[in-house]
C-alpha cells in the first residue's frame, strides 16, 4: 500500500489555520516548514490565520520563495510509523523527485526540497516534500502537477498553492484533488508568514538510523524491509551475514584515509601501501561494486543503510588482514556519516548539528581504526584535479562542483567526527610533500 499523501485533512486544516472564532488570540499553527532556496538559503515559514499582525515569533511574509509574478506549489509525504511504511514513503519521495525533474516541470520550474516539522515536538518525524516554484503562472503546469499527485498518491491527494494577493501578502490555499473528471475543492486559505528559526535544523533529530546508522542491526533491518522491492538487498545481506558480529583488530596498525573526492586518497593510499608494505582495502569493498549503482539510485534511508552495511564487510576484512600486516583503508565510516549528514541537512555549515551531536559518533559495534587521516584541499585545487582527471563525474561529484555549500558541509562533518577524530593533512601541496606529511602523522601516532 502506498503511504498517505502529505498531511491528513484534519492535520492539514490545523496546519492551515486555527479558527479565530474558537481562539480569542489566534496563534501560529503547529506545523512549520523549511525550504532550501537557491544559494542554500533556508526559509522557515508557517501559516497565520489571524486578521491582525502575526503573533510574536511569527513575522512578515518570508523573503524570496515566491518568484514574482509566479506561483508556488507544495506537498509533503506523510511521516510513516513502521519501518516498512518509511521505506515505501522514502521510495515514493524519490520517485516524485525524479518525475519533477522531467518535462513538463524541468524548464521554468524550480523544484526545491521542503520539510514540514512540528516546532513544539522534536520527536515527531518531519515530513519530506517539495516546493515547486513556477516563474509564470501556467495552467498546464498546475494541471500536470495535479495529475502527478492523483497518479502517485492515494486519493484524495492534497496540494497547496501559494499566491501573492493584491495587498502584497502571500497566501496559501489548500486544495483537495478529486478524480480527474471532478476537479478539485478548496479546503482553506491562510496567510504565509516567516516562522521562528529553530535552534536546530528540523532534520537533525531524525538523522540517527534514518541516514547515519549507529549499528549493523539498524541498517540491516532497512535492507531486510527492501528485499521484496530490491532483489540486490538480499545479496548484500547474505554477504553481511557471513561476517562475524564483533570482529577484533589484529596487532598491526589500521589507518584510514578520508577526504572529499579528488583530494588525493587513491594517490596517498597507494604510496602508503608500497612504503609500509601494507594491505590496501577500500570501503565500499569490491565485492559489492556491482550493486552500488542500484543503491545510489535509492533514497537516503536505503542508500545510506547499504553504505553502512558495507563498512561491516570491510571490518571483517580489516580484522583478518591486520593480523598479518598494516592495513590502509580508502574511506570508511567517517565518509558514510559525513556524506549522509551533508545530504540530509539542507542549508549551510551553520545548519549542521552542533559539535558532539550523536551523529558524529562512531558506531559501538564497528571495528575502530587506530588512526584516521583527513586530506583537505582548497575548492579551487580540488576542481583543478577533477578536471585534470577528466573522469566521468558521478551525480554527487557534479553536485560538489556546483554546490560549494554541500562540500563545506561534508568537510565540516568530517572535522566534527569523534572517537576516533580525524587528523588533518593539507593535501593541496605536491604529492611528495603530502605523502611526507601523512607519514609524519603516522609516525607521531605510532612512535618507536
Ligand atoms: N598532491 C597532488 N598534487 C597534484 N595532483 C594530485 C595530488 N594528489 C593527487 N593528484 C591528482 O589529483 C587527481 C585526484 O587524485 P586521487 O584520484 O588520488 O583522489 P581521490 O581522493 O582518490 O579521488 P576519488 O575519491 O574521487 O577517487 C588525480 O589525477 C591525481 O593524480
Ligand atoms: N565508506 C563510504 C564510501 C563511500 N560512500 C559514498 O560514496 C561516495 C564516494 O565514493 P567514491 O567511490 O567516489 O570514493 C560518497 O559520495 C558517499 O556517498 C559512503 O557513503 N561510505
Amino acid at each position: 500500500m502506498l503511504p498517505r499523501v502529505a498531511l491528513s485533512p484534519p492535520q492539514l486544516l490545523r496546519s492551515m489555520a486555527l479558527s479565530p472564532s474558537r481562539h480569542a488570540a489566534p496563534v501560529l499553527t503547529e506545523r512549520c516548514f523549511v525550504a532550501e532556496l537557491a544559494g542554500s538559503e533556508l526559509v522557515y515559514f508557517t501559516c497565520w490565520s489571524g486578521s491582525g499582525p502575526p503573533a510574536p515569533g511569527g513575522s512578515v511574509r518570508p523573503r524570496g520563495f515566491l518568484p514574482r509574478p509566479g506561483r508556488c506549489y507544495s506537498f509533503c509525504i506523510d511521516a510513516a510509523q513502521s519501518l516498512r511504511e518509511r521505506v515505501r514513503a522514502a521510495r515514493l519521495h524519490k520517485q516524485l523527485q525524479q518525475k519533477l525533474s522531467q518535462a513538463p516541470f524541468g524548464a521554468g520550474c524550480q523544484v526545491l526540497p521542503l520539510l514540514s516539522y512540528c516546532p513544539t515536538d522534536a520527536a515527531a518525524a518531519p515530513e519530506k516534500g517539495f516546493l515547486v516554484q513556477v516563474a509564470q503562472a501556467a495552467p498546464e503546469t498546475e494541471r500536470s502537477l495535479e495529475e502527478l499527485l492523483r497518479l502517485h498518491l492515494p486519493a484524495p491527494a492534497h496540494l497547496c498553492v501559494y499566491q501573492e494577493a493584491e495587498d502584497g501578502q502571500l497566501w496559501r490555499a489548500l486544495w483537495r484533488l478529486k478524480g480527474a473528471a471532478e476537479g478539485k475543492e478548496r479546503l482553506g486559505r491562510a496567510r504565509v508568514v516567516t516562522a521562528p528559526r529553530p535552534d536546530r535544523h528540523p532534520a537533525a533529530s531524525h538523522l540517527l538510523d534514518g541516514a547515519v546508522f549507529c549499528s549493523r542491526e539498524a541498517a540491516r533491518r532497512v535492507l531486510e524491509e527492501c528485499m521484496a522491492l530490491i532483489p540486490e538487498a538480499k545479496a548484500v545481506l547474505d554477504l553481511v551475514d557471513k561476517c562475524p558480529d564483533l570482529p577484533k583488530k589484529g596487532d598491526f596498525p589500521v589507518i584510514v584515509i578520508e577526504g572529499l573526492d579528488a583530494t588525493g586518497k587513491t594517490t596517498v593510499t597507494q604510496s602508503l601501501k608500497d612504503s609500509l608494505n601494507a594491505i590496501l582495502l577500500r570501503s565500499p569493498p569490491s565485492c559489492v561494486s556491482q550493486w552500488r549503482k542500484t543503491f545510489d539510485d535509492e533514497p537516503t534511508l536505503i542508500r545510506r543503510a547499504f553504505y553502512a552495511l558495507t563498512n561491516y564487510i570491510v571490518a571483517s576484512e580489516i580484522a583478518k588482514e591486520s593480523t598479518k600486516s598494516p592495513v590502509i583503508i580508502d574511506r570508511y565510516f567517517h565518509s558514510t556519516a559525513a556524506y549522509a549528514i551533508a545530504t540530509e541537512i539542507s542549508g549551510k555549515v551553520s545548519d549542521l548539528p552542533p559539535l558532539h551531536h550523536p551523529v558524529y559518533c562512531w558506531p559501538k559495534d564497528l571495528l575502530k581504526p587506530d588512526l584516521v587521516i583527513l586530506l583537505t584541499v582548497s575548492p579551487e585545487e580540488r576542481i583543478r584535479r577533477l578536471q585534470g582527471r577528466g573522469a566521468e563525474k558521478t551525480r554527487e561529484e557534479a553536485e560538489l562542483e556546483v554546490n560549494s555549500f554541500f562540500r563545506q558541509k561534508v568537510e565540516e562533518s568530517y572535522r566534527r567526527m569523534e572517537n576516533p577524530s580525524c587528523q588533518l593533512v593539507d593535501a593541496s601541496r605536491s604529492r611528495e610533500e603530502v605523502f611526507e606529511n601523512v607519514l609524519h602523522q603516522i609516525k607521531k601516532h605510532f612512535p618507536s
